[in-house]
């Protein structure tokens, strides 16, 4: 579980983020949605580790991050699993040696039980058949799938994935959302999806907080989404003028 309480955040003077908390539990997909610049990203960070927040917790497990010594801080990274936008590979390794990195960094295992680890990862993800290829020759979606695989490696109790769907088609995008929900049920891991699709708050957001300049102005489900009072989260909602129409019939 992680729990966050008041995580503030301000750049050369200008608040990002005010007074932000919630709580993710295993097994659940939970969304942090929002406009550009609304803070998603620099929350993400907050709670991973790459951004010290001004003030607030973030507790994972009980264990507070930021006030825990350096070896606490680095058991409970190894904890973490992270998809970054754009899938973040390494050109010049294959799809497998991608997937292996974090293994030959920060574990012991032999090269056996390495092979094996990669292997059961890239076939979880439907990517068997890929793993000598390079980045450069799969698909956009498939670079995702590698990203999902290699944040998994490590069998996390945490995963962040920043923007899964950025640069997918919507077919595609809904797969790669269906693959981290069904991983997320699979492993009872505590995932964390930062998004703005709202296709992706519609088939997975089963909890969704909403950030609006800085604050955390709403949170619930896909089945209330719809019905919010909140102006702001209404405009996000249905600045697509497909759901606007929707929502009037
Ligand atoms: N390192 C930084 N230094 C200064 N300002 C920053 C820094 N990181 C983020 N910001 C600012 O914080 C605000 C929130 O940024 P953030 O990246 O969290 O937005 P976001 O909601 O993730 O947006 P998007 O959906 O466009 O990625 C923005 O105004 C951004 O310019």
């Amino acid at each position: 579980m992680i729990q966050f309480t008041d995580i503030s955040k301000s750049f050369d003077g200008r608040m990002v983020l005010e007074d932000v908390s919630g709580t993710f539990k295993p097994g659940d997909t939970n969304l942090i949605i929002g406009g550009s610049g609304t803070g998603k990203s620099v929350l993400l960070k907050c709670l991973i580790g790459l951004v010290k927040p001004d003030h607030g917790n973030v507790l994972y497990n009980d264990r507070d991050f930021w006030n825990s010594d350096e070896d606490t801080r680095k058991q409970i990274r190894r904890e973490m699993g992270v998809l970054f936008q754009g899938g973040a590979l390494f050109d010049s390794k294959t799809v497998a040696q991608n997937v292996r990195f974090p293994l030959e960094m920060l574990t012991n295992m032999s090269e056996s039980e390495k092979d094996d680890r990669v292997n059961f990862c890239l076939s979880r993800v439907g990517l068997e058949q890929a793993a000598g290829r390079m980045p450069s020759e799969i698909s956009g979606g498939m670079k995702k799938r590698v990203g999902i695989a290699r944040a998994i490696v490590m069998n996390p109790k945490y995963l962040f994935c920043d923007e899964p769907n950025s640069g997918l088609d919507p077919l595609t995008s809904i797969k790669i959302d269906e693959l981290i929900k069904e991983i997320t049920d699979e492993y009872h891991i505590t995932t964390v999806v930062i998004t703005h699709d709202m296709n992706s708050v519609l088939e997975i957001g089963e909890k969704v907080m909403f950030l609006y300049k800085g604050h955390k102005v709403w949170e619930g489900d896909n089945t209330t989404i719809t019905q919010s009072k909140v102006t702001e989260l209404n405009e996000f909602i249905f600045a697509n003028k497909l759901l606007r129409d929707m929502s009037r019939q």
